[in-house]
């Protein structure tokens, strides 16, 4: 079996995803595989992200579409933006149009992982939002599914995000939420699960 190269890729304004990438890459390790972190350019100049109380950005590397190239397999995290994608990723996403153009990332995989400020900010369809520019590079989607934390999704016990289209957290009022453990929980599963599916596959 080949060891598959994943990398997590997100943008984050005011910390949530920043904080799932990183319950995603442990679950990952806790899988036994490995995985390279990176953030997206950010296309806000800094005194509208300090007008918006931004958090500092995370000590990722900063990814470039030809780097894309290097990997076998992405989980993509995305805050939602009035219900879909922000234009920092669909700026980053229109930027691989030459990798596109070669096939460069066809029958590679990724997962996706969201944060709303609330309920009913747009998860899902944050999520589906993306894949209409996966489908056009044929990358694989691969799903959270129920398979590999069923009992923490379907917990009433308290409000909590996670589907299976994607791990997920509540941000509350810019930032004004952290992840609750369960949500940190299902992230983790989300690692292993997307790390189970993809290291079975031959690259
Ligand atoms: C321009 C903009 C639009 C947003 N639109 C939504 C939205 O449609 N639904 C929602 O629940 N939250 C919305 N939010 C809140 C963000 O989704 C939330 O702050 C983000 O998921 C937090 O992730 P982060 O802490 O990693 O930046 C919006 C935030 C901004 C800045």
């Amino acid at each position: 079996m080949s060891v598959p190269k994943v990398a997590i890729i997100i943008h984050t304004t005011f910390g949530t995803i920043h904080k799932l990438a990183e319950a995603e890459k442990a679950g990952i390790e806790k899988a036994g595989g490995k995985v390279d972190l990176y953030q997206i350019p950010e296309t806000l100049p800094a005194d509208i992200l300090a007008k918006m109380n931004a958090a500092p950005k995370p000590d990722y590397p900063i990814i470039t579409p030809d780097k894309l190239a290097e990997y076998d397999a992405f989980l993509l995290g995305i805050p939602a933006a009035f219900g879909a994608i922000p234009s920092q990723w669909k700026s980053f996403l229109d930027s691989t149009g030459q990798i596109w153009a070669t096939g460069g990332l066809a029958g590679k995989y990724a997962g996706v992982f969201v944060s709303t400020g609330g309920q009913g900010g747009g998860q899902e369809v944050t999520t589906i939002s993306v894949l209409s520019t996966l489908v056009h590079h044929g990358i694989i989607f691969v799903p959270l599914g129920y398979t590999h934390a069923l009992e923490q999704q379907g917990s009433l016990e308290e409000v909590h995000r996670g589907s299976p289209w994607a791990a997920g957290a509540f941000s509350g009022h810019g930032g004004s939420r952290k992840p609750s453990e369960l949500e940190f929980e299902i992230a983790r599963r989300q690692g292993v699960g997307f790390w189970n599916t993809v290291s079975k596959v031959k690259f």
